[in-house]
């Protein structure tokens, strides 16, 4: 697995710089930041899916070579506005069907729910078909948009378990971006805290868990596990 390197994405609207950051994406970096701190305008950047008022230029990406949609997927945050009520799983998986036949498998979907509708489905299964669809291309790296807030506890704990098994079966690269610090640690292995479009810290998810540099990444921790007494 290549380490994909971001230098230099800078977003801006009028004269105002929005997002200016540089990152490197080895199996799994987390974006964490809180609401307005630039986490979807980043991912959007990265698909090509700006709003046309913003200006974006990435100095240089490297690591493989971009391509939406093929080399480059992205499961987004609701699984539930995300597909077409009125359209059978098995027309939107645009894949041969032996393969969308693996891909349940592999998330542990039953292949009868191929034949149904979207709003026939739990939050649960939808989300895991949201994945199989993303993954039908076979991306070298995988966009996940906060997957796990529609979630409940244990569905969101088997969605992030599920997740990491199928990166070491297929092999792609996870950028996870969120503000939920117990997901962020839960998937990925290192961490990039953006705080108004800017990167404030980075390091091995663990060690930035454990002694945090900067007062905004501990009051992101804080806030996520105080109260669970994560930390003592
Ligand atoms: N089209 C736009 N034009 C101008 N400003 C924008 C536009 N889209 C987003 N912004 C601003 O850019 C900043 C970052 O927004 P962004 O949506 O990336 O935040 P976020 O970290 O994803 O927040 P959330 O967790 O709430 O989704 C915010 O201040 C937002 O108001």
């Amino acid at each position: 697995m290549n380490t994909i390197h971001i230098d230099r994405l800078k977003i801006t609207h009028k004269e105002e710089v929005l997002v200016d950051i540089s990152f490197d994406i080895r199996r799994s970096l987390a974006l964490v930041g809180q609401s307005g701190s630039g986490k979807s305008l980043t991912l959007k950047a990265l698909l090509g899916l700006l709003d046309p008022s913003l200006g974006v230029h990435i100095e240089k990406r490297c690591g493989f070579e971009w391509k939406r949609g093929v080399t480059l997927s992205l499961v987004p945050q609701n699984p539930f506005t995300a597909l077409s009520p009125l359209t059978r799983i098995k027309d939107q998986m645009f894949i041969p069907k032996e393969e969308s036949l693996e891909l349940f498998s592999l998330l542990g979907l039953d292949e009868e729910l191929l034949e149904r509708f979207p709003p026939e489905l739990s939050g649960g299964q939808l989300q895991r078909v949201v994945v199989a669809i993303a993954l039908g291309s076979r991306p070298k790296l995988l966009l996940l948009d906060e997957p796990t807030t529609a979630l409940d506890p244990a569905s969101k704990e088997s969605m992030i378990e599920l997740l990491k098994t199928l990166q070491g079966k297929m092999n792609f690269s996870m950028l996870f971006v969120t503000h939920d610090m117990s997901s962020a640690s839960a998937l990925c292995e290192d961490i990039c805290v953006i705080y108004k479009g800017r990167m404030i810290e980075r390091g091995i998810i663990e060690e930035v868990i454990r002694a945090p540099k900067e007062p905004y990444t501990q009051a992101l921790i804080d806030a996520e596990f105080k109260t669970r007494g994560f930390r003592n």
